[in-house]
């Protein structure tokens, strides 16, 4: 394989990196794990999640020289004005401790009526040919659901256990993965991403 065909997905979360190689295996690429390089963690310094995707996306092809496919994601919770948001990693103060993520969620939510618990998963994603590309692919996908009032199931990861998909009957920690990938803000995001790249050859 050439090395044209390589690019580095640009995260350090370990079920995101799971759910984006699944969703990559349509296409003909060979993919590298950003701790292969041991490319330092991006300083996520954007306001929305496209800022953060490009601001990963540039640095992770900037520390390996291959072109970069990154993600920034995260959940918008409607009584709370869109909370976690972009701060959805460290909700709670401590980058990836999703136990703590989802216990300081709950306590937000707890005089919050069932009807009004409303929120949605944002997947923003971002591939560079390179560090100083002009001109990025950058794809959307958002997920609606709601919020519960306990975690259910141990699947997926970060919000999953407590994040309700009506129409499943089951939460986001409850689907298998290969359901949540069909379904979800980062599998809606990934299809979009790849029309493009096929689209430009
Ligand atoms: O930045 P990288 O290295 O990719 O890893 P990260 O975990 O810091 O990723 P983000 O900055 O994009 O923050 C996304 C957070 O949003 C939450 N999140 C995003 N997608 C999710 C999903 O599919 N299921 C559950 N929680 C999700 C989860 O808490 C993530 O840690
Ligand atoms: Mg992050």
């Amino acid at each position: 394989m050439s090395t044209a065909t390589r690019w580095v997905l640009a995260s350090g979360n370990a079920g995101k990196l799971a759910e984006m190689r699944a969703l990559l295996a349509p296409l003909a690429i060979d993919l590298v794990a950003q701790s292969d390089f041991d490319v330092p963690e991006a300083e996520e310094t954007g306001i929305g999640f496209v800022d953060n995707a490009l601001i990963k996306a540039r640095h992770a092809a900037a520390h390996t020289g291959l072109p970069a496919i990154a993600d920034d994601s995260g959940l918008a919770v409607d009584a709370l004005d869109g909370a976690p948001g972009v701060h959805s990693a460290r909700y709670a103060g401590t980058h990836g401790d999703d136990a703590a993520n989802n216990r300081l969620l709950l306590e937000r939510l707890a005089n919050v009526v069932d009807a009004e618990r409303g929120a949605a998963f944002h997947c923003c994603l971002a591939a560079t040919r390179g560090a100083r590309d002009p001109a990025p692919f950058i794809a959307h996908g958002i997920w609606r659901g709601s919020i519960l009032r306990a975690p259910r199931g141990d699947g997926g990861f970060g919000y999953d256990p407590l994040f309700w998909v009506a129409e499943e009957r089951a939460s986001a920690g409850e689907l298998a993965p290969a359901r949540k990938n069909a379904i979800s803000h980062r599998g809606r995001a990934m299809q979009r991403l790849i029309e493009q790249l096929r689209a430009d050859g």
